[in-house]
């Protein structure tokens, strides 16, 4: 099956910035492709040259295999694109902006059940000046579902939402996956992409660092394993730190804490079971999507408790 997104060799630059130097991927159908990376990597940009709202100054696009450009006309019923807050006049009910939206689709979505599942459902009479930035940001992703699309980019999806506003939002896009719907998602959020995304791409400085699963992802940052316990009596800590498995052995409080491969787990409980030490509220910190981003990347990830 061809790729429903196909990006190669994109370059996009602002005066002498560059913003997009290199992005090459392709998106499969059905899938939650995930762009993740720190704050100007580009990706922003990206999505806009896919979307059609930005022109690529080298590289070719296709989606649906359509050029976003040349194709805007073909393309506008088949691909959602939800826009950044502020778009909408002042004065424009929430209802009536999405009948204007659906008005402008062949088989449009139900509006009211989107709105329903957006928590948004008493808001149809509002003013759009009259909603809040978290409301805005909803209405966005409604208005870009609205049309029913083949495909969906959607640019931090739920930056700005409380953490119930967020899930919410999880379980609508989820339901539109369950769909067939192809979606790219622009994320900041850790947890939302190893929850939401099939694939993501890494980038950093306008190019691509990797793409695979978010669990892939994680493993080829090749992080640490960390194990911290309470031993059972005291011991020198160069029994464990000459161990091959091992590459540090650490004390915080009481605790011991040990660094080291995939291995070191068991290395570690099978010397200290040799010396009958018990190792006691023995804990295994998982390496996670978000210690990967730092290591590769460089760049702090930002928690779903802030807004980027
Ligand atoms: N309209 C513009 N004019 C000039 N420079 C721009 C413009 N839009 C983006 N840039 C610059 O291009 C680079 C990439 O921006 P882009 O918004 O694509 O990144 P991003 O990865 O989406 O960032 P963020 O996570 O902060 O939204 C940044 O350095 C940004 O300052």
């Amino acid at each position: 099956m061809p790729p429903v997104i196909e990006v190669r060799d994109l370059r996009k630059r602002y005066d002498d910035k560059i913003a997009v130097d290199d992005v090459s991927l392709t998106v499969q159908e059905g899938e939650i492709f995930g762009i993740l990376g720190p704050n100007g990597a580009g990706k922003t940009t990206t999505v806009e040259c896919v979307g059609g709202l930005r022109t690529p100054d080298r590289g070719e696009i296709r989606v649906l295999g359509l050029d976003p450009l040349r194709d805007r006309a073909g393309l506008t019923r088949r691909l959602g694109v939800q826009l950044q807050a502020g778009h909408l006049p002042d004065r424009l009910q929430v209802g009536e902006a999405l009948r204007l939206y659906s008005s402008f689709y062949p088989g449009p979505a139900d509006w009211r059940a989107l709105l329903d599942a957006l928590g948004l459902a008493d808001k149809a009479r509002t003013r759009y000046a009259k909603l809040s930035g978290g409301q805005k940001q909803r209405l966005s992703i409604a208005l870009a579902l609205v049309g029913n699309p083949e495909v969906a980019i959607l640019d931090e999806l739920t930056t700005g939402l409380d953490p119930q506003a967020r899930r919410d939002t999880w379980d609508l896009i989820e339901g539109v996956r369950s769909r067939g719907v192809t979606i790219v998602l622009v994320t900041h959020f850790m947890e939302e992409a190893e929850r939401l995304c099939d694939r993501l791409a890494l980038i950093d400085a306008g190019r691509v660092v990797m793409v695979d699963t978010p669990a892939g992802l994680t493993a080829r940052a090749r992080i640490e394993q960390r194990i911290h316990f309470r031993p059972s009596r005291p011991f020198d800590d160069a029994l464990l730190a000459s161990l091959p498995d091992v590459s540090g052995v650490t004390r915080r409080g009481e605790l011991v804490v040990v660094t080291g491969n995939d291995n070191v787990l068991n290395a570690v409980t099978a010397v200290l079971a040799r010396h009958r030490i018990v190792a006691g509220r023995l804990r295994v910190e998982q390496a996670s999507l978000e210690d990967a981003f730092v290591q590769l990347t460089g760049a702090p990830a930002q928690n779903g408790t802030r807004t980027p």
